[in-house]
């Protein structure tokens, strides 16, 4: 870090292990959302950046260093970066608050998991085997997997580090190098986790990050040819745009985007318990969560109970600066997203029928007049053909709407063109089992909800993205298999005379 101005600190961009320059002098001002106040200034990466970042990566990749180190010694490499960021914990937590608002507690319980995403990805790496094919003939088939390259890398401002995480974790156990695109509002996490691991002993130019907006530096380092596999987790439409443009250069993609998940709410399970995992589902992060709990789809039977009860709870939520301990929910990233979830509240309250129980206003308190703070809001009675039902808002937003059979709230959760993931209140084991192989969807929760693990796969389908995050789906997306075939038959060969061997290949 910089000291370019005495009170902002000043990041450059983080390439071959070091802070570097960007080419031009553009700053972009990175603010604490729940203040609105300049916590630090970064550089806007050029396309001439990008490519002085991907191409380290490349060198990085290439070089003996990396590229033969055996598993194993990758393994205990990756397992010493686990010790050292679970040693920088604490600074962690306080940097990501300051930087995303999220709740002091919340982050805490979040990043204290990450360290062993990157021990169970060094698992896999000592664990992974090659495959030997049982094919036709006397041959011997067997597996070369090779790491594919450089990774690009660009995350989205809601749950930086650990979306960053779940993504490089792999792709370093894998062999992998990387260069990380932070989203501009919440870059500093990313860039610390940097020069942390460099000074533990990675490689230079194996892990860089380059900072800048999305129309141009992630751009730049979507299109870039060097780039041999594509990861964005972010909005359906910049998974769409980098999508494109990764897929001109045929790379590897894996697109986690936004989602609307519903939770079916059966009679047969504890109204108090639905509404705790309602606000849970849907509050947390203040609901800039791509899994959260955005629509909540109720048995009528219990209906009006579930309603009075959730806005009851949404109205006692504390909150305020998500440093302090007592407080419950922060702001939103930012004033964009802000004015971002109030529209919605203007359009739920347009729409017909729909009946806002609680929330839906900046909160009174004029303290947090200058922070991106929205109270926590429910609707009710809201129906699928409504806006509020099908589009993702980001916020501390939820819908609830009635159903009569189980046909139906299948029918009303699968009625979205996201489908990340679902969420499932029962008390009956069967109907639970049942209902969670009818959603389209890549995750399901059966009565909880936001659980992640490393070991378990993440991701959606429909709108909500391709491929897998996590578990050994995810880190075998990181290789190229050779298939390797050897003839072990010892007679002599001459295709031309020998007809039986002609004939062994129609
Ligand atoms: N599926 C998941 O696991 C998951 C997890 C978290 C967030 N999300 C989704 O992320 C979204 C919120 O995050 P966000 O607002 O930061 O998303 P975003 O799409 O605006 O940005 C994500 C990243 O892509 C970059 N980007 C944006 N537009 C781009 C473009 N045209 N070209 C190249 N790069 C571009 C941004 O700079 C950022 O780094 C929500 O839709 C949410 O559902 C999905
Ligand atoms: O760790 S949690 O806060 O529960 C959490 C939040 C978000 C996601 C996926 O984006 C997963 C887990």
């Amino acid at each position: 870090m910089s000291a370019a101005n005495a009170r902002v600190p000043f990041h450059g961009l983080f390439i071959d292990g070091k802070e570097v320059p960007a080419t031009s002098d553009e700053r972009l001002d990175v603010l604490n959302p729940a203040t609105g106040e300049v916590l630090a200034r970064i550089s806007h990466a050029s396309d001439a950046d990008v490519d002085r970042a991907v191409r380290s990566a490349g060198a990085a990749f290439e070089a003996k260093e990396w590229a033969s180190m055996s598993n194993r010694t990758r393994a205990k490499l990756i397992n010493k970066l686990a010790d050292v960021f679970e040693a920088h914990l604490e600074e962690m937590f306080t940097l990501e608050t300051a930087n995303n608002g999220r709740s002091v507690n919340e982050t805490r319980a979040q990043i204290s998991r990450l360290p062993d995403f990157f021990r169970y990805n060094a698992g896999l790496a000592i664990a992974r085997r090659d495959a030997v094919i049982p094919v036709d003939g006397n041959y011997l088939n067997y597996t070369i997997r090779t790491p594919v390259g450089v990774v690009g890398n660009s995350t989205p401002f809601n749950h930086p580090l650990m979306i960053m995480v779940k993504s490089l974790a792999p792709t370093l156990a894998s062999g992998c190098t990387t260069v990380v695109k932070p989203s501009e509002y919440t870059p500093l996490t990313t860039l610390r986790l940097a020069q942390l691991f460099v000074d533990a002993g990675l490689p230079p130019g194996v892990f860089n990050v380059v900072t800048g907006l999305g129309p141009t530096t992630g751009k730049a380092l979507a299109s870039h040819r060097g780039i041999a596999k594509w990861v964005l987790t972010g909005g359906t439409e910049a998974g769409r745009i980098t999508g494109a443009l990764a897929g001109g250069n045929f790379a590897h993609q894996t697109q986690e985007l936004g989602g609307k998940t519903p939770v079916l709410v059966f009679d047969d399970f504890d109204v108090d318990q639905a509404v705790n995992y309602a606000a849970f589902g849907a509050f947390i992060g203040a609901g800039q969560t791509c899994i959260c709990g955005s629509r909540q789809i109720v048995h009528e039977s219990i209906y009006d109970e579930f309603v009075a009860k959730l806005a009851e709870k949404a109205k006692t939520i504390r909150i305020g600066n998500p440093v302090d301990p007592s407080v419950q929910l922060g702001p939103v990233v930012s004033r964009r997203q802000q004015n971002r979830v109030l529209e919605y509240v203007r359009i739920g309250l347009e729409e017909d029928k729909a009946r806002l129980v609680a929330g839906g206003r900046v909160p009174a308190d004029p303290s947090l007049a200058d922070g991106f703070f929205v109270e926590p809001t429910v609707f009710a009675d809201v129906t699928p053909r409504m806006r509020i039902f099908q589009e993702e808002v980001f916020g501390p937003f939820v819908s609830v709407s009635r159903f009569a059979t189980e046909e139906e709230a299948i029918a009303m959760a699968n009625d979205s063109p996201f489908g990340l993931a679902g969420a499932i209140r029962t008390s009956n084991v069967t109907r639970a089992h049942r209902v969670a192989a009818r959603l389209k969807c890549g995750i399901v929760w059966v009565n909880d909800h936001h659980r992640l693990d490393p070991a378990s796969p993440w991701g959606g389908v429909k709108d909500s993205g391709i491929g897998r995050e996590c578990g050994t789906e995810s880190f075998d997306q990181h290789f190229e298999t050779k298939s390797v075939m050897v003839r072990l038959d010892e007679a002599p060969f001459d295709w031309y005379q020998d007809t039986a061997n002609q004939r062994r290949l129609n």
